[in-house]
Formats: structure tokens, C-alpha cells, sequence
């Protein structure tokens, strides 16, 4: 097995927020979710898309799955991801996430702690962008039957590595990389600052 190969890409939300469906957001006439596969793709061997909507990525050579446990929000999608991952650890970003950063994954993987690596900001857990390892498939589990569905609290009872904001940002002072678009305004906004100062 594969030390940190996978990564995986959640695209099975409601996006009521956003009000179309975000994984087919598009920035500049190209659908975003793409744009991070071929950021991920310098990195990662395999990709692992958790989809509602499978029939959209098939021909592109990834893995596709669908939720195994349904309706249970991100970590439905992460479960769902880490049980097909080929890798001890798999990177899990959402498909709304715009600029996600190599670089700083990189040093993610040199800060792994046994079930995975996330950053905090300020005192809060950012769950995205963030390494889980294969192994917390049954915690998973064990959570969602209690009837808890949130990844941040879940995350504050692994064995997780955390790297502080203050360090991320140095990897990307001008372009926050744990930005996901959640509603119109953010989406503008975002449109607004890559016409002024390019595309990352
Ligand atoms: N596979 C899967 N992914 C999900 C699920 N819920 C959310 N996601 C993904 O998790 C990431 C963060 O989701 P959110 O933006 O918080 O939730 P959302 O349901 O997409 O959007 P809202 O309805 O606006 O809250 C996005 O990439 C979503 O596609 C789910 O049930 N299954």
C-alpha cells in the first residue's frame, strides 16, 4: 500500500448555499472540479471522485464512487472515499476549493500524525484540505450511528496532526487556500480577484 498516492475529492453536496450544483461550478469556462484533478494529478497517482452524479466523470480515468452511507454529508463522502483508497493516507478536498496549494500539502505529508494531518484556524478545525488515514473507516461508523455528522468534531477525537494557520499562510500569502465558494457572493468575489490578479 501506497504511503500518501490518493486523493479525494468530495462533489456529492446539496449546494443550497451556491443554489446550482457546485461540482459543475465553472471558473473561466472550465469546470473547477478539473481544474483541481490536474492540480492534484502533480502529486497524487490516484484520484478518487465521491459523487452523486458519477455519469459525469466517466472516460477521465479516475476512481468514481458514490457515498456508501448516504445523506450523511462530507464525512459520508470521506468514508466513502477512504474505503476505495489505495493509500495509507488520502488527502480530502472539496470540489469548491479553488486554490488549493501543492506546496503546502507537501509539507502536510512531512507533519502526518498517526490518523492524519489538518490545519487549524484559529481554534477551529479546517476539514478539508486536510490527510485522513484509511484506518478510521469504522470510527467513521461508529460516529455517524450515533447520529453526529460533523468532520470537525470527529476530526478533535483521531490521533490527527495539526499545522497552525499562521505557517500555512506563509505558503500562499495572497491567495487563501482553504477558500471553498459556498454561496454567489463568495463565487463573485472570487471571479472579482483572479480578474484583477490572474488565475493561481
Ligand atoms: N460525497 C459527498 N460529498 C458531500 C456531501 N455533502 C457535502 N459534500 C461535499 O463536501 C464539500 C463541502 O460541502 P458543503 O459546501 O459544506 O455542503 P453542500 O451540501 O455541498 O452545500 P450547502 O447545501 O450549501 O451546505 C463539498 O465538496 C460537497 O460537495 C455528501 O453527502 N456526500
Amino acid at each position: 500500500m501506497k504511503e500518501f498516492g490518493t486523493a479525494i475529492i468530495l462533489a456529492g453536496g446539496k449546494s443550497s448555499r451556491m443554489g446550482f450544483d457546485k461540482q459543475f461550478l465553472k471558473i473561466e469556462e472550465r469546470r473547477l472540479i478539473d481544474s483541481i484533478i490536474n492540480k492534484l494529478k502533480q502529486e497524487f497517482q490516484e484520484i478518487i471522485i465521491v459523487t452523486n452524479k458519477p455519469e459525469h466523470y466517466i472516460g477521465l480515468g479516475h476512481k468514481i464512487t458514490k457515498d456508501i452511507l448516504k445523506d450523511k454529508g462530507p464525512l459520508g463522502g470521506i468514508h466513502a472515499g477512504l474505503s476505495i483508497s489505495s493509500s495509507k493516507y488520502a488527502l480530502v478536498v472539496a470540489c469548491d476549493m479553488p486554490n488549493v496549494n501543492i506546496e503546502y500539502i507537501k509539507h502536510m505529508k512531512e507533519h502526518m500524525g498517526e490518523q492524519g494531518c489538518y490545519t487549524k484556524i484559529g481554534e477551529l478545525v479546517e476539514p478539508f484540505c486536510s490527510f485522513y488515514s484509511k484506518d478510521i473507516i469504522k470510527d467513521i461508523e461508529r460516529y455517524l450511528e450515533t447520529g453526529r455528522r460533523s468532520t470537525c468534531r470527529l476530526v478533535e477525537r483521531l490521533h490527527m496532526n495539526y499545522i497552525e494557520e499562521s505557517k500555512a499562510r506563509e505558503f500562499s500569502p495572497n491567495w487563501d487556500m482553504f477558500l471553498n465558494l459556498n454561496t454567489k457572493e463568495d463565487l463573485n468575489n472570487y471571479l472579482e480577484q483572479i480578474a484583477k490578479e490572474g488565475c493561481i
